[in-house]
């Protein structure tokens, strides 16, 4: 049963049936503040002022220092050298960091509609639907989620459709395994921007977006866009050959002899913007598929910071600076954990240049103290030289983000890997790599320091550190 909740600031939430729970577990309020406490530097502020680095790319060079950010970092470190033990943070590597921060909590919550009998337990996408907990949708453990993205690459395809829902062209894949994934295709290659004269509900997806979001959201530790990946098809044997027959009838060779079909959405779905082979062979993302509804509800929620989706109005958080203070007065956002993961996903969106945040989704049986489900990345990764402020208007209305988030950022910032080179190693993994320019690379390292500088800006505003860089916490 659906029921819509209006709230008093106009935010809206469709919600699917969810069910409250007492949720029985806590997590520690302070994971790496206990971690480092024994091993408090002393002395001088620890970071060592380096020397601005330019890339050779001339074009895409980041100055890798801001002064806003060192004023930030040393106002913090003399604020509490527990809390921001910055020399221990520069000793350690990210990753470990990030393992750090993602310590799993003792008392798990799995999906209770998945629990039937173990058949088929070793079979990738069936573990992966399993273990979706209430604090991730995946763990990082490379074995789990490298066997799955491997299958998604590898196994045979038995079976497409067309996706119903949603704007643009996608196709429901269904493998030999049993499994399933969402497939975008290629439509342009990576080097292609977003047409300027587009506003963002008109851009066209990008297949390699929806793989570098998946990595990005793997790399930072938020654990929370369906495992995807890149595969090249080939259109005649694997699409058309196991088609359903509405998506049989899409299908046709263009003047020059190359295979095409076109969907069945509101979005560039007519013969004009077909998608092509070459002649027949394809490239696109392969987004694993979610457990069914009937097996796990999951309540979509709106964005508060959802745009207008119209060429004329503006949302409301766009011309009420007191924004924020409404959503927090709303009842799901009281509590620290939901307005905090939400500003995550915002910096996530940030980071990716994704203004189409218009839902976000949790998993009903897992109440209100959970993550945040976000597929529907295609519309990142569009622009290289522009950084779409914007984006953090709920960390800059709300002053508000999480400890982990905050200290992975200044890692990323302090180095010495940056986000750019751990995301290019971590996209190496795919088939289809290279996925992301390095222009996009670049601005990722760009994006972090901008963030930075707004965490710095609430805090000159006078609001009180304890209030800005918060825990996340477990009801
Ligand atoms: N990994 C997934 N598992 C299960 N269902 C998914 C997954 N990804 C997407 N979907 C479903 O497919 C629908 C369309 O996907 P997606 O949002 O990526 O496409 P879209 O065309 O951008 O849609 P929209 O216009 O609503 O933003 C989603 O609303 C969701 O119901
Ligand atoms: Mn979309």
């Amino acid at each position: 049963m659906e029921s819509q909740n209006v709230t008093n600031n106009g935010t809206q939430s469709v919600q699917k049936s969810v069910r409250q729970t007492n949720l029985n577990h806590s997590r520690g309020a302070s994971v790496f503040e206990n971690q480092i406490k024994n091993n408090v530097s002393k002395g001088n502020f620890p970071i060592r002022v380096l020397p601005t680095v330019k890339t050779s790319y001339s074009s895409d060079s980041v100055n890798y220092r801001d002064p806003n950010v060192d004023y930030l970092l040393k106002k913090l470190f003399n604020f509490s050298n527990v809390m921001f033990d910055f020399g221990e943070l520069e000793k350690i590597k990210f990753e470990e960091l990030v393992d750090k921060l993602h310590k799993p909590v003792t008392r798990r919550r799995y999906l209770s509609g998945l629990r039937y009998p173990q058949i088929h337990s070793n079979k990738s996408w069936l573990q992966f639907q399993r273990n979706i907990h209430q604090t991730a949708l995946y763990d990082p453990m490379e074995t789990d989620i490298k066997n799955l993205l491997h299958d998604i690459t590898k196994q045979r395809i038995v079976r497409t459709k067309l996706k119903s829902g949603g704007t643009q062209i996608k196709l429901l894949i269904s493998f030999q395994n049993g499994g399933s994934a969402l497939f975008k295709p290629m439509r342009f290659a990576r080097e292609v921007e977003t047409i300027p004269d587009h506003y963002y509900f008109s851009d066209y997806e990008r297949h390699h977006a929806e793989i570098a979001a998946f990595h990005l959201d793997w790399v930072m530790g938020f654990y929370r866009v369906p495992p995807t990946a890149g595969r090249t098809i080939n259109m005649t044997s694997e699409i058309l050959n196991v088609a359903e027959k509405k998506l049989r009838r899409k299908f046709f060779k263009s003047p020059v002899g190359n295979l095409c079909f076109y969907g069945d959405c509101e979005y560039y779905c007519d013969a004009e913007h077909a998608i092509c082979g070459k002649p027949d062979l394809i490239e696109g993302s392969f987004a694993t598929f979610l457990p069914s509804l009937d097996e796990a509800d999951r309540v979509s929620w709106l964005n508060p910071w959802r745009r207008s989706y119209s060429k004329y109005k503006k949302a409301s958080w766009e011309t009420n600076s007191d924004y924020c203070e409404g959503v927090k007065q709303e009842a799901i956002y009281k509590n620290n954990r939901r307005l905090v993961e939400l500003i995550d996903m915002h910096i996530f969106d940030f980071l990716i240049g994704n203004m189409d945040r218009h839902h976000y989704q949790t998993y009903s049986e897992f109440g209100n103290n959970t993550f945040y489900v976000h597929y529907d990345n295609g519309r990142g990764f569009g622009k290289t030289k522009h950084d779409e402020l914007s984006i953090l208007a709920p960390l800059y209305q709300c002053c508000q983000l999480s400890y982990e988030t905050f200290l992975k950022l200044v890692k990323l910032y302090t180095g010495p890997r940056r986000l750019s080179d751990i995301m290019r190693r971590s996209l190496a993994k795919d088939s289809l790599n290279p996925i992301l320019t390095e222009s996009h690379l670049f601005a990722l390292d760009r994006r972090v320091i901008k963030i930075l500088k707004e965490v710095n800006k609430c805090i000159r505003k006078g609001n009180h550190i304890r209030d800005v860089i918060i825990h996340k916490h477990f009801e």
